[in-house]
């Protein structure tokens, strides 16, 4: 049988790229709302209560209202997109590798990992539960997103003014990631992150650089990379460099992926390394991220419909 997925949201940037994913998929049936009653709280909330499972892909406020609209008594599952519930009580933080496949596939409601965040607690989380980097640091995280990050709103700036050449914002320190990235990566103190904005369309670059002679009990960067490959030895969509490589390079023409790559750099004299991640803002950062999530809560092979190497 078919399960019922209604996307709220579904002509925003994040929606549409799931409905892409879920085309042509017989395990699911996509729910949409037509133009005049997207925005429509009541025929929303019909939509909400009667589907198998509701992805919400709305700003924050409207992901709340979403919420709100949900009866007691309905079954539905949950998806958000959005910041507002991922550091809520009763809900799952929607990142399979890290939180495990088991807690993703039982859970009522899950919260999709911020796209910055889906880099940062990649890296370092693994790490710091074994014990190879301290969880009492002031890490700082650098990183750059393609416009399509940003939304509608941005996309729309970003192709207005093909000027822009970079873009840094939430310059006084305190992005919305901040509590998430502080959580789930297991720090007693949140990192310092600087994200700025490139005009690309989609793509990010996550840059976590580890000062590694200063930091009490941190392993070395053949350790943490060696820690990190295994962790993930079995996913498919995570996958850790291990040939060395002089140069990174984002491209613009880039195809959509749903993977994410990670890759540890160590200095010579084993001072300093970096951690660094790619992936795909509307991939693993959002869009692919939800449907992986989706799959494991329908008790599908997890990667099915996902866009990986
Ligand atoms: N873009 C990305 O890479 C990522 C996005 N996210 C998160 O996903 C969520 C969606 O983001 P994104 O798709 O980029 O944003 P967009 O602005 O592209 O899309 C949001 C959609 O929600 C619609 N909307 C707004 N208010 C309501 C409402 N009250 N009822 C129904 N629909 C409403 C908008 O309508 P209208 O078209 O009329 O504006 C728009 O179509 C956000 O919370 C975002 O932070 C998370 C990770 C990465
Ligand atoms: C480039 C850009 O503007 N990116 C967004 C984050 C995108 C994302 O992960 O969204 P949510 O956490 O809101 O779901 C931002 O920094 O606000």
């Amino acid at each position: 049988m078919s399960a019922a997925v209604f996307i709220d949201g579904a002509v925003g940037t994040t929606g549409l790229e799931i409905a892409e994913r879920l085309a042509e998929r017989p395990e699911f049936t996509l729910v949409t709302l037509p133009e005049g009653q997207r925005k429509d709280a009541a025929a929303r909330a019909d939509a909400l209560n009667d589907a198998d499972f509701a992805i919400l892909c709305l700003p924050d406020d409207a992901a709340r209202e979403a919420v709100g609209l949900i009866d007691p008594d309905s079954a539905v599952r949950v998806i958000d997109a959005s910041t507002a519930h991922r550091t809520s009580d009763g809900w799952t933080f929607g990142f399979p590798e890290i939180v495990g496949r088991d807690a993703v596939a039982g859970a009522a409601r899950v919260s999709n990992p911020g796209c910055y965040s889906t880099g940062f607690i990649a890296l370092v989380a693994p790490l710091i539960r074994e014990g190879l980097l301290p969880g009492d640091w002031p890490y700082t995280c650098n990183a750059v997103s393609g416009y399509s990050g940003g939304g509608k709103a941005l996309i729309e700036r970003f192709e207005g003014d093909p000027d822009i050449a970079w873009r840094g914002y939430a310059l006084a320190p305190g992005h919305k990631h901040v509590a998430e990235m502080q959580r789930f990566a297991g720090l007693s103190i949140p990192p310092l992150f600087a994200p700025a904005v490139i005009p690309a369309h989609r793509g990010m670059v996550v840059d976590v650089p580890l000062p590694l002679s200063a930091m009490p009990g941190a392993a070395t960067a053949d350790a943490l990379r060696d820690h990190l490959t295994g962790f993930y030895a079995g996913s498919r969509v995570v996958r850790v460099a291990t040939e060395p490589v002089d140069e990174l390079v984002l491209r613009r023409g880039r195809a959509p992926t749903d993977g994410l790559e990670l890759h540890v750099f160590g200095a010579p004299d084993g001072s300093q390394a970096r951690l660094i991640a790619m992936l795909d803002n509307l991939g693993k950062g959002a869009s692919g991220a939800a449907v992986q999530s989706l799959n494991l809560m329908a008790g599908v092979d997890e990667t099915a419909g996902l866009r990986l190497p």
